[in-house]
């Protein structure tokens, strides 16, 4: 049986599952709100990727789901760290399961935009390209993900954050650009 994916519950139906959580602790640094961040207990989990096990190597590809739990840290939306690839050409592929979120995408220059996520949207993020999910929603949000084994991550490009960072203000959903330096 190939492996599957519950819409439902956005989690894979096949063995030998390898599971990610990334907790509010590993996230020093990322949210805009400091003392709210240190009032968050540091085991919070704040995302889940859930991936199957793949070959490594040239032409290869990472199939994962990345769960994305509801909350916000102070005003700010939970979101996941985001990267630019190391290999910067490499591209990925977004599906969205479950919940409803934003993949915020970020070029080399610095110009960040939105796409919506939802179930059933499908993102294609392109070579050179940092991204990043925030959960908007009041239910976990879910995508599944598909890229190059050979791609990696490289955080230390964006140590100071994306050029734009989304709130709750107002009982509203906004997104604000942030001015670093
Ligand atoms: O690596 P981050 O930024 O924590 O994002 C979570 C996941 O998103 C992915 O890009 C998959 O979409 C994985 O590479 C990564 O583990
Ligand atoms: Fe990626």
């Amino acid at each position: 049986m190939p492996p599957g994916v519950a819409f439902a519950s956005g989690h894979f139906t096949a063995e030998n599952i390898i599971t990610k959580t990334t907790r509010s602790g590993d996230l020093v640094g990322v949210f805009h709100d400091e003392a709210a961040w240190r009032a968050l207990p540091a085991g919070t989990t704040i995302y889940q990727v859930e991936m199957l096990p793949s070959p490594d190597g040239e032409g290869e590809l990472f199939v994962g789901t990345t769960h994305l739990n509801p909350g916000r840290v102070g005003d700010e939306f939970y979101m996941t760290r985001g990267h630019f690839h190391q290999r910067r050409e490499q591209g990925e592929v977004y599906f969205g399961l479950r919940g409803s979120g934003l993949l915020l995408l970020q070029s080399e220059q610095g110009e960040a935009r939105f796409e919506q996520v939802s179930q059933g949207s499908v993102h294609i993020i392109p070579g050179n390209t940092a991204h990043r999910l925030i959960n908007t929603g009041s239910e976990v949000l879910s995508a599944l993900a598909v890229w190059p084994t050979i791609a990696g991550h490289d955080y230390a490009s964006l140590a100071q954050g994306f050029a734009l960072r989304v709130f709750l203000w107002e009982g509203e959903i906004q997104a604000r650009g942030v001015q670093y330096g």
